[in-house]
């Protein structure tokens, strides 16, 4: 498939989704929703990536949601179109997603690199929700998204005031997995998808499933519920021989059965 607002390839096992509109500085805009949910889904279905990326450009992971495209737009047009809801099909892909976050991730941008699993900051990135200095508040998750990163405190400061946060207050504040140099933004984001992709697929979607649940449930029943898909992880192929590989002093050959 051609896409016009973002750049599609294969590494190794590690899908890797560019956001390329750069002239916007990655706005996200219904061409851009539309192409990243597609070439996710391609991913999802495609045996052969086991984990995937998302990033954008150096000066922007994404600088929010489309304003020239929200601009004009009535509280019918939004509400009929259920405006931004695309977005939360991002949350149905049960494959692992990495945000890879350098420059510029301002409100859409910010919500859409919260969406994924985990995010890889470089150390120019910048965070924030700016929704309110254009009259109103996030609304692809931010207030419930980053609520849950950050508490209550900062998630209030940073949709209240509008500012943004840096790379080493995102990481201190719970919001980003870790911080590494902008140059080696990618290579590093793709190393944690390679070595991802190199585990059991079932076990890692099993494991992202768990992970996710907590974020849904009473403490009491996310243990039960990891139990139970631990329990079940004793039906893998994979089980057998990960155990089996450490037991016998060698590399697991990992069949994702
Ligand atoms: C409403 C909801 C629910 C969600 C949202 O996400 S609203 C958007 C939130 N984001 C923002 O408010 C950030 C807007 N952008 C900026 O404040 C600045 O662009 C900047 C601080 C990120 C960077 O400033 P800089 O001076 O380096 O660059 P600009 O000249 O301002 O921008 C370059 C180019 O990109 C266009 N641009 C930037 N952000 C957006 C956006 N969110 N939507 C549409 N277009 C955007 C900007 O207009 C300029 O293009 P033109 O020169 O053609 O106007």
């Amino acid at each position: 498939m051609a896409y016009e607002t973002i750049l599609v390839e294969t590494r190794a096992r590690v899908g890797l989704i560019t956001l390329n509109r750069p002239k916007a500085l990655n706005a996200l805009n219904t061409t851009v929703l539309a192409e990243v949910m597609a070439a996710l889904e391609a991913f999802e279905a495609d045996a052969g990536v086991g984990a995937i990326v998302i990033t954008g450009s150096e000066k922007a992971f994404a600088a929010g949601a489309d304003i020239k495209q929200m601009q004009s737009m009535s509280y019918v047009d939004a509400f009929m179109a259920d405006f931004f809801a695309g977005w939360e099909a991002l949350s149905r892909i049960r494959k692992p997603v990495i945000a890879a976050v350098a420059g510029y991730a301002l409100g859409g941008g910010c919500e859409l690199a919260m969406m994924c699993d985990f995010i890889i900051a470089a150390d120019n990135a910048k965070f924030g929700q700016p929704e309110i200095t254009l009259g109103v508040m996030p609304g692809m998750g931010g207030s419930q998204r980053l609520t849950r990163f950050v508490g209550k405190s900062k998630a209030m400061d940073m949709c209240l005031t509008g500012r943004m946060m840096d790379a080493e207050e995102a990481e201190r504040s719970g919001l980003v997995s870790r911080v590494v140099p902008a140059g080696e933004l990618i290579e590093e984001a793709l190393a944690a998808a390679t070595k991802i992709a190199s585990f059991s697929l079932p076990a890692v979607m099993m494991a992202k499933e768990a992970v996710n649940r907590s974020y849904e449930t009473t403490l009491s029943e996310g243990l039960r519920f990891e139990r139970r898909v631990f329990h079940s992880m004793f039906a893998l192929d994979d089980q057998t021989e990960g155990m089996s590989a450490f037991v016998e002093k060698r590399t697991p050959n990992f069949r994702n059965r």
